[in-house]
């Protein structure tokens, strides 16, 4: 995925300023940014339901001005709240989008099989969400998201009100997908620690990248002593 110049505004404020980067495949990328920082607005617009101002936006190598469809058909989301139907099977909300995205019936029943397994859900399959834990919700919104096997995943703060274990299962099924598969993931978040996690740190503040490179060279850029001294110095 590339942006290009990327711009956002809301009347007077400019909520994106100009990004540039490119997210090569294999990559697990933390978006890391204070409260305003912009995150949000930049998984609107690379989710399309916001257009930029200016910039360009290519994901696997559709452009999304000009190819919306194709472009969004390589992208995988897990939005900051909660998007599943509550009153549906964990299976009927799955199949949604299977179906949305064209694939066909037996390999979406093998993938929902397969990703509810590897994330221990699979006994939910056939429950409602209703009567899902948040953990487990959220390990659905993310077997939804790569059951179309994207090749960006974007995950806008998605382990917000979990506890440590669902944290630690849903960061483990998102490297595994970058290792098997090679996908490119970007992890919008506000918590240092999981931004050291990954294999690439882009710090966004008002709208800027200030930083961008491993969680080491990050903090050096910030001027340290550690990644969260840096961040907290460099954003405040
Ligand atoms: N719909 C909107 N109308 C006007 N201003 C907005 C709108 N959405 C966001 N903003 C402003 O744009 C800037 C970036 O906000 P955004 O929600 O993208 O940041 P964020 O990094 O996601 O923050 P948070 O971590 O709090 O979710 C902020 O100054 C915010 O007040």
């Amino acid at each position: 995925m590339q942006l290009q110049g990327l711009v956002k505004r809301y009347g007077a404020r400019t909520a994106l300023d100009g990004l540039t980067l490119g997210l090569p495949a294999g990559q697990c990328v933390a978006l890391l940014g204070p409260n305003g920082a912009g995150k949000s607005t930049l998984f609107q617009v690379l989710t399309g339901l916001f257009v930029a101002d200016a910039g360009e936006v290519e994901v696997a190598g559709h452009c999304l001005r000009r190819h919306a469809v194709r472009a969004l058909a390589h992208i995988g989301v897990v939005f900051q709240q909660m998007s599943l139907d509550l009153d549906l099977t964990v299976r009927r909300n799955l199949q949604f989008h299977a179906d949305l995205h064209g694939l066909p019936r037996a390999l979406a029943a093998e993938r929902m099989a397969q990703g509810c397994a590897a994330l221990g859900t699979a006994p939910d399959l056939d429950r409602t969400v209703r009567e899902l834990s948040g953990g487990n919700r959220r390990k659905v919104e993310l077997v939804r998201a790569l059951l179309h096997h994207p090749a960006v995943l974007l995950m806008d703060e998605p382990t917000v009100g979990l506890d440590p274990r669902s944290r630690r299962d849903l960061l483990a099924a998102v490297r595994a997908d970058v290792q098997t598969r090679g996908s490119t993931v970007l992890w919008a978040t506000h918590l240092v620690e999981e931004a050291e996690a990954a294999d690439r740190v882009l710090v966004l503040h008002r709208g800027r990248l200030l930083a961008d490179g491993s969680p080491a060279a990050v903090s050096a850029q910030l001027g340290g002593p550690d990644l969260e001294s840096g961040f907290i110095a460099a954003t405040t």
